[in-house]
């Protein structure tokens, strides 16, 4: 008989916990062996064995839950948003003295919105203006979203990359806020709106054309994939995988 991989869930009370709670128990090869809420202490994932921790918490409180963890050589998966480019360098120093372990930072799970970031970042070399909306229910704590924000950065960096200069924008007079935030140089547009789950769309210009690349996620269904995917691939990536896409091969499977 083959061993099932024993996973914990952080947040296992929130929409998403639960959701991956699900998940994670319907899956023939993985043992969820601790379901944790904000008050109960990290230490019981230790007692309960577990190989491969899911957080799936809040911006303030990610970072130290993954602290412990690598502390403890257990994988990390990490959906949780808030991770800023100096708390990336901290783990990443962290994970330098533990090279067996893994973690993967995704800001989606959804192939979609993880398919939809690499061709918006495609395009974004072709285009003279880019600007991304991205749209989420009102209970979301942050803004930007951190696939907006993930997405501003590839972004950015493939026009850096290519020589393409920045979007041109003449706009001298601006209430606070009308042309979004900028992450990265590109400008970034929240929408929240009860009945919303989580959708983005990036808007690309030139003259006379115009490119909407845009995903939905009606559904936390949407996440489920991803995330087993995660689970199942963290050991076998030590150190730091930051975007799902660091787990798929997103070359086209045409012939030439
Ligand atoms: N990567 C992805 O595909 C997705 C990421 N998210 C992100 O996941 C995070 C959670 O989102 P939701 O589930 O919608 O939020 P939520 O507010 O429904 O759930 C968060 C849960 O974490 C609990 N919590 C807070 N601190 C904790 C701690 N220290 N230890 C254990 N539990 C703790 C809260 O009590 C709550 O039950 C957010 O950052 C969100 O942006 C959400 C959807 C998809
Ligand atoms: O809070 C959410 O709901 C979501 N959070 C993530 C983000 O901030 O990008 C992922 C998805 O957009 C849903």
């Amino acid at each position: 008989m083959t061993e099932l991989l024993p996973v914990a869930v952080l947040g296992a009370r929130g929409r998403m916990g639960s959701e991956a709670v699900r998940a994670i128990g319907a899956a023939p090869d993985l043992d969820l062996v601790a379901a944790l809420g904000s008050s109960d202490p990290l230490e019981s994932l230790v007692s309960a064995g577990a190989a491969v921790v899911v957080d799936l918490t809040v911006p303030e409180a990610t970072a130290s839950n993954v602290r412990f963890l690598v502390d403890h050589g257990m994988h990390a998966v990490v959906g949780t948003t808030g991770w800023t480019a100096d708390r990336l360098a901290e783990l990443e120093a962290q994970l330098a003295g533990s090279p067996a372990t893994g973690v993967l930072i995704a800001p989606n799970f959804a192939l979609g919105s993880v398919l939809a970031s690499a061709f918006a970042a495609t395009a974004a070399r072709y285009f003279e203006s880019v600007e991304i909306i991205e749209l989420h229910h009102p209970d979301k704590v942050d803004a930007p979203s951190g696939t907006a924000a993930r997405t501003a950065q590839l972004i950015a960096s493939a026009r850096a990359a290519a020589g393409v200069p920045l979007a041109p924008d003449a706009t001298r007079d601006e209430l606070d806020g009308a042309r979004g935030a900028r992450v990265d140089g590109v400008p970034v547009h929240s929408v929240r709106l009860r009945g919303l789950t989580a959708h983005q769309e990036v808007l690309l210009g030139s003259p006379g054309e115009q490119l909407t690349i845009r995903h939905d996620s009606y559904d936390r269904a949407s996440f489920m994939p991803g995330v087993l995917l995660g689970i199942r691939s963290v050991a076998g990536h030590p150190g730091l995988t930051v975007g799902l896409d660091g787990y798929l091969d997103l070359q086209t499977g045409g012939r030439s």
